[in-house]
């Protein structure tokens, strides 16, 4: 229950709010006559010997209950006699025009007079408990007069601080707001964002599975996927980026598209008579390249596979007759195999494909950053020797168009860079007995004898979830000469040669 609150004007107010008065160690006590409790404090008005003084001393408590005749209440608070008197006194809030509300001295006299143990419930009479609620006597009057207004301390908002009307109004004035437009709210649309928000609650090692899975399906064509422990996926997180083109770094120029050429096929090319198919060097006779497989897919023909050598392939493209829309174009379709990066234990990560592979089938491009024979150098001094990702491009070393162009002592071959950025062919491992080539591929620009791709095919049919492997030194010599610094292959094949390369790579990198 609320306890009555009133405002009485005049010298003095007391309020009489209880059926009976407490005393100052907290015990209640019974009175039949009110008392009248008086919180003015002042001494002017009153004869010297009544004046209360609120204090915790046993010996100041006995004035503070006072009977001044000219303390009368002037209104006077019948309570129920049940009353909780600590709960309604907190309710008790009366202005006072000293500043202070009396609710605050009154609570103050409680502080005071509440013991600390409290004591048991009193029992309850009728009866009166007075409270004289202090009006300024005239020494105080006379000290208000002299006293200034107190300044609000400046909170942000005020006018004289921040003058938000004029500047508001300037504002108008110079037209800076933009004017405001109508919109039908109803055909709002919303742009909801394609990627799901990773949980909240999500584990460092699950956002970084999280993160790889992201990157993998940036790659072109059909899903890429992972398969490895924590510690794998972490590492090839943090430390790879799947590339979908060459990645070309400084000084590092594509030939001029002004001089590319085509075959002048109209219509769909004949490989008995397209400018793209090569001749044999020794011969006039055409290097075969694709043809259709037995359920329509364009592969490279078993001739083309059993090749020790592979031959650059030119596949047909906008210089040419047919506009680059004939057989004669694998490379250029794209990836049609899903593939899976997944840990092959002692041999590191390797690739593989959920999917089977026919005989022929074009898998993807190696992939990564192009750079300068110097640089390349310079990078693999600085790496550890065990791990390679470098290939040149020199496919072209003895072509005579290069010949021609850069001249017989040409080295500055650019090199593909697959350790930091890359496809994920990087991810192939070698085998002695391998079950896919590669070989390069020019698809737009015939002249650029420099930058081409290096393509993964298959070389038979593979079954779906095999690794896919190819020879890293397709041009060793066949003798079981052993380089002690050599990284020893572990394909674990019959016919493995015991080493992946000679140590002295320099002289005649991948490819
Ligand atoms: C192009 S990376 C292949 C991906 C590599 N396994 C990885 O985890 O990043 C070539 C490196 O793989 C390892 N490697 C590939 N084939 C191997 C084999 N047959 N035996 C041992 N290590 C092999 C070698 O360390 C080699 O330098």
């Amino acid at each position: 229950m609320r306890a009555q609150t009133r405002v009485i004007p005049g010298p003095t107010v007391t309020l009489s709010m209880a059926a009976q008065e407490f005393s100052l160690d907290g015990a209640f006590e019974s009175r039949s006559t009110p008392v009248i409790y008086d919180l003015t404090g002042d001494t002017d008005s009153e004869p010297e010997n009544a004046v209360p003084k609120i204090s915790s001393h046993k010996e100041d408590r006995a004035p503070f209950v006072s009977t001044l005749p000219h303390r009368r209440p002037s209104a006077t608070f019948r309570l129920p006699q049940k009353r909780d008197i600590a709960s309604s006194s907190e309710d008790i809030s009366v202005p006072s025009r000293h500043g202070t509300p009396i609710t605050q001295t009154f609570l103050n006299l409680k502080a005071t007079s509440q013991p600390k143990t409290p004591s048991p419930t009193p029992s309850l009479k009728r009866g009166n408990v007075e409270v004289v609620i202090p009006s300024p006597s005239q020494r105080q009057q006379k000290l208000f007069k002299t006293l200034k207004p107190v300044e609000p301390l400046p909170n942000g908002f005020s006018d004289r601080r921040f003058p938000i009307e004029t500047e508001e109004t300037e504002k108008a004035a110079r037209r800076a707001y933009p004017k405001v437009r109508n919109v039908d709210r109803s055909v709002i649309s919303f742009a909801l964002s394609p990627r799901p928000m990773p949980h909240t609650s999500i584990t460092p090692v699950q956002s970084l599975r999280y993160e790889l899975n992201q990157k993998l399906k940036r790659i072109k064509g059909p899903e890429v996927t992972f398969d490895m422990d924590d510690e794998k996926v972490a590492m090839l997180s943090a430390n790879f980026g799947f590339l979908n083109e060459y990645k070309l770094q400084d000084g590092i120029t594509r030939a001029d598209p002004g001089f590319n050429a085509g075959c002048t096929c109209s219509g769909p090319c004949d490989p008995a008579s397209c400018d793209c198919v090569e001749m044999e060097e020794d011969s006039d006779n055409r290097i075969y390249t694709y043809h259709p497989s037995a359920d329509g897919q364009i592969v490279l023909r078993s001739d083309f596979l059993k090749r020790k050598r592979h031959p650059r392939i030119l596949e047909c493209n906008e210089a040419c007759g047919c506009r680059g829309k004939c057989w004669n174009t694998a490379v250029q379709r794209g990836r049609s195999v899903r593939l899976q990066i997944f840990d092959t234990g002692g041999r590191g990560l390797g690739l593989r494909s959920p999917d089977p592979i026919i005989a022929g089938q074009f898998i993807d491009t190696y992939l990564g950053e192009v750079i300068s024979k110097q640089e390349a150098d310079a990078r693999e001094n600085v790496d550890d020797k065990n791990q390679s990702y470098l290939f040149t491009l020199d496919h072209n070393r003895y072509d005579g168009d290069v010949i021609e162009m850069y001249g017989e002592d040409y080295d500055d071959f650019y090199v593909v860079d697959g350790q930091k950025f890359g496809s994920p062919t990087r991810f192939m491992n070698h085998s002695c007995n391998p079950n896919c080539i590669i070989a390069p591929v020019y698809t737009t620009n015939h002249a650029d004898h420099l930058v081409y791709y290096l393509a993964f095919f298959a070389l038979h049919n593979i079954p779906a979830g095999t690794e896919l492997t190819f020879d890293y030194n397709p041009n060793w010599d066949g003798s079981n000469k052993i380089d002690p610094n050599a990284v020893k292959c572990l394909c674990g094949e019959p016919n493995c040669r015991g080493q992946l390369w000679p140590n002295a790579r320099k002289k005649g990198r991948k490819a």
